[in-house]
Parts: structure tokens; sequence; C-alpha cells
């Protein structure tokens, strides 16, 4: 049996009921992506079809595409890269030929994915995507006709993937193939839907890797306090519940970052999904900490690029200049060895004072410990890890993922201090708090629990040779 059915209500399109009640950590949903497209910043470091990091890649000299092995690029080839390549020959044969301007792998990420989406269901001649909201007629006039523009290009390079130079004298199955998905308009539609039902793909440790599409993950709507949360295996995405879950109920994923302040992701779940999102006692209650303790009555801002205002929160926009010049500024700091000072100054200095729970706190204090583990700076590496885990269990839900990949972080930096007792307790909230979290990321799960007997036995060494001492 299925485990959700999906249904449409008023003012939500189709939603995943739950079709039998669940446990906490039961997979709902299990699913491999119809395609997927690394981020720019992924290319050349992972594979392009299994989405694996490795050092050494086959690469692909006519796409620039790399591969793990023969076996992931004979399972691209199938799926996209074939087309691919008929378009890199495409492109070659005509000098000075302009294929749809640039070659599909160097569009922006949601045009690849839409041209990758779109290839795979003229070769199968399906369109799947016919039932994903699009919000189409939600665009403006200008937007849909950028989708229309874009949707042309796609279609010009699926002309030139099938080797149609001319519809009438084209073999008949690339012409079948080809009018499967040509409609224009649906096109355009298929290209306003990736906005809105790309999923982000994310690595064990919850970096930011690649886009995909779910056809099945795409029924589940966003909720503010979520009974499920997703996982990504390679390109297969697992959507597991994180807490009890009733027959009939519906399943929701968080599809904004919940560690942020409500306003800031309502803003932009409506800004890219088109709905109003509300507040719940728990957003609430996590708006207070995020903001209350910044209320610095004389807060202004200052000649870093941030300000605070009690009511606006961070102010990133309009006269202040941008989180992002601050984040640069410390940037800057580190790059000139002084990236303690910068914190200092962010956290707890005359100028900049952000809370024990703010976002933009959390933001910095991440950073600076990734920094600090890039120049091996191990101390330093260890305060900003018990930062970030202190600012975690501020702001998220317990048995929260990034909650416990924080302490898996911490822990390992507690090992290499040796602080037995410390990375004890830090490997035991990792597992506790979300133990469903490991299966997803077996590796992640028996590193952690590697730790855990470790510095079990080093306590107890440690402790034998305080008695013999004594
Ligand atoms: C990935 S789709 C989810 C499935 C969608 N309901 C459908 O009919 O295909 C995202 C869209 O679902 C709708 N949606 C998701 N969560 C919602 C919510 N909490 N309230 C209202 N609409 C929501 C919005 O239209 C959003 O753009």
């Amino acid at each position: 049996m299925a485990s959700f059915q999906t249904k449409r209500l008023a003012g939500r399109g189709r939603c995943a009921l739950a079709s039998r009640t669940f446990s906490p950590g039961e997979v709902v949903l299990e699913e491999d992506a119809w395609a997927v497209v690394l981020l720019p910043d992924q290319q050349g470091l992972r594979c392009d079809y299994s989405l694996t990091c490795l050092e050494k890649l086959l690469r692909c000299p006519s796409t620039g595409l790399c591969f793990a092995s023969k076996e992931d690029q004979k399972a691209a080839a199938d799926l996209y890269y074939k087309a691919e390549l008929e378009v890199a020959a495409a492109r070659s044969k005509v000098p000075g030929a302009n294929v749809a301007g640039a070659a599909p792998w160097c569009w922006p990420s949601h045009l690849r994915l839409a041209w990758r989406v779109l290839q795979r269901g003229a070769k199968s001649r399906e369109q799947p995507w016919l039932n994903l909201e699009s919000h189409w007629d939600e665009l403006s006039e200008s937007q849909q006709c950028d989708m229309e523009t874009s949707a042309a290009r796609c279609l010009d390079v699926l002309a030139a993937s099938l080797g149609i130079l001319d519809l009438e004298e084209a073999a008949p199955e690339a012409r079948q193939n080809f009018q499967a998905v040509a409609d224009l308009g649906d096109v355009a539609r298929l290209v306003a839907a990736m906005e809105v039902n790309a999923m982000t793909v994310t690595d064990e440790e919850l970096r930011e890797i690649a886009l995909g599409l779910y056809i099945h993950a795409a029924v589940f709507n966003h909720d503010e306090e979520p009974n499920c949360i997703q996982s990504f295996v390679g390109r297969r995405v697992v959507i597991r519940t994180i807490r009890e879950v009733f027959e009939g109920e519906e399943l929701c994923l968080a599809y904004a970052e919940i560690g942020q302040l409500s306003r800031v992701r309502h803003g932009n779940l409506w800004k890219h999904f088109h709905f109003r999102a509300f507040k719940t006692p728990q957003v609430e209650k996590r708006d207070g900490i995020l903001s209350c303790v910044l209320a610095a009555p004389d807060w202004q801002p200052v000649e870093h690029g941030v300000g605070w205002d009690p009511d606006q929160g961070v102010l990133e926009e309009g006269a202040a200049p941008d989180a992002l010049a601050f984040l640069k500024e410390v940037h800057h700091c580190w790059s000139e060895a002084k990236w303690q000072k910068a914190w200092k100054e962010a956290t707890a200095g005359p100028t900049f004072r952000l809370g024990a729970g703010h976002a933009l706190r959390l933001a910095l204090a991440r950073e600076l410990m990734d920094e600090a583990v890039s120049q091996e700076q191990w101390s330093e590496a260890l305060a900003f890890a018990r930062e970030v885990c202190s600012c975690h269990q501020l702001i998220y839900p317990s048995g929260w993922p990034v909650v416990s990949l924080g302490w898996a972080r911490l822990a390992k930096l507690e090992l290499y201090h040796g602080h037995f007792d410390a990375t004890m307790r830090c490997c035991q909230e990792a597992l506790s708090g979300a133990p469903y979290l490991w299966e997803d990321r077996p590796v992640a799960g028996e590193e952690v629990r590697q730790m855990l007997s470790q510095a079990r036995l080093e306590a107890q060494a440690a402790s034998w040779q305080g008695t013999r001492k004594r």
C-alpha cells in the first residue's frame, strides 16, 4: 500500500495524506530523481550522475561533465548525457552556429534542470510535469515572456539533440519524440514549475550540492512545524516522519530555513512559492528567541554594513548594506588573520550586538568554524563549534537534522582536544536526537559511533591511570 494518497485541498493544491499511522523515523517516500543538475560550484568536484564527491573523475572533453565511473557515465548516457553529447556535436559541426545561445550545460541551474526534465520526457514520451504547480497565472506578463523565451531555447536544443534540422524531414522516431513534448506553452509552464518544485539536494553534511526534480516528492506541501524531513542518498530523496503521524494527516516538509526570523522566511515563501505562511505558537516562540536577545535600544546601522532594528530585525536592504557585505568584511578579516577579532565585534562589541540566538550569529559561527578548520586552528574551531551547538539548541526543534550534525562535528573537535567526557556527551546527543537521521548517512553515523567507543575507552584508560597514580 502506498504511504500516502494525493488529494486536492482548497488553498493548498495537491496534498500528500498519510495512508496509515506512522511512527517517528519511518520512510514515507524514497524516490530517484526524474532529473538532477549539480550546482555550478560543485561541477568538476562531483559525479554529474551519482553526485559522489571524488578526487579523480572522468571528464568528458565535449561537455565538461564529470563522472565517478564508467557505470555512472553509462547510466547518465541513457538518461541525458547522450543527448548533451549530440548537442555538443551539433554545435561543433556548424562553426559559429548558435544552437540556442550557450550550451545547456552553461545555463542557469533551474533552466538546465528544465532541459534535462524535458529531454527525458521526450525520450520516454511522458510529461509527468503537467501535474506540477507552476503558478503560471500569477506571473507577470514579462515573467511569462521570459519563461517562453527559455522554453523556446529548451526546444531548440532538444531538436538539436534529436538531430532535427527540419521537422518535416526528420526521422520518424525523432519527430515523434520531439512532438510528444513540443508544446511551447507546456514547456514554458515546465520552466516556471522548476522554480516551485525543484528540490535542493544536499550531501551528508547538509551542504547544498544540486537541484533535482522528484515527481512524487513534489506533492508535499510546506508546514511551519513539518512532520517530515527529506534527506538525500546520492540522487535519491528519502522522506521520513520526524514524529508520530496519524492516518489522514497531511505529510509536510519545511521549504525554508526554520532557524530564521519568520518575517524573512514568509517573505521568501510568498516570493518563490506564492502562498502565505502563518505564525504558529512555536514560530512566535522561535521569533522571540531570535529577536529579543538583540534588542539593543540604541542599535544603529554601523560601518560594517549590518544594522538591527527591533521591529525589522537585521537590516539587509535599503539604506543599510546587506548582510553579505558584512560577511565579506568578516572574510576580509579572516584573510588578514584577524577573524577572532571580527567574531568578537560581531557578537559582543559596542557596534555589533548579535545575541546568542541570532541567525546571523549562527551563520557567522558556522562560517568561522569552517574557516578555523580549514586553517587548522583547532582551538578556535572548537570554540565556534560549541557556539554553533548552543545556537542550534536555542533555535531548532530537538531532533532537527542540523542539530545532530552540529553535535557530531563538535564531538570530533572535542575528541581531538582530548576532552573525552565532552566527546561522549556530544556523540550521545548526536545519536539520540534523531536516530533515524543516521540511517541515510551510514558513513557519518558509523563515525559518530566509533568516536563514542574511542572516547569511552580513552576516558576509562585515563581514569585507570589516575587511580594508579594515586
Ligand atoms: C512543491 S508544490 C507542492 C504541491 C502543490 N500543492 C501541488 O498542487 O502541486 C509547492 C506549491 O504548493 C503550494 N503550497 C505548499 N505549501 C503550502 C501551504 N502551507 N499553504 C498553501 N499552499 C501551499 C504552493 O502553491 C506552492 O507553490
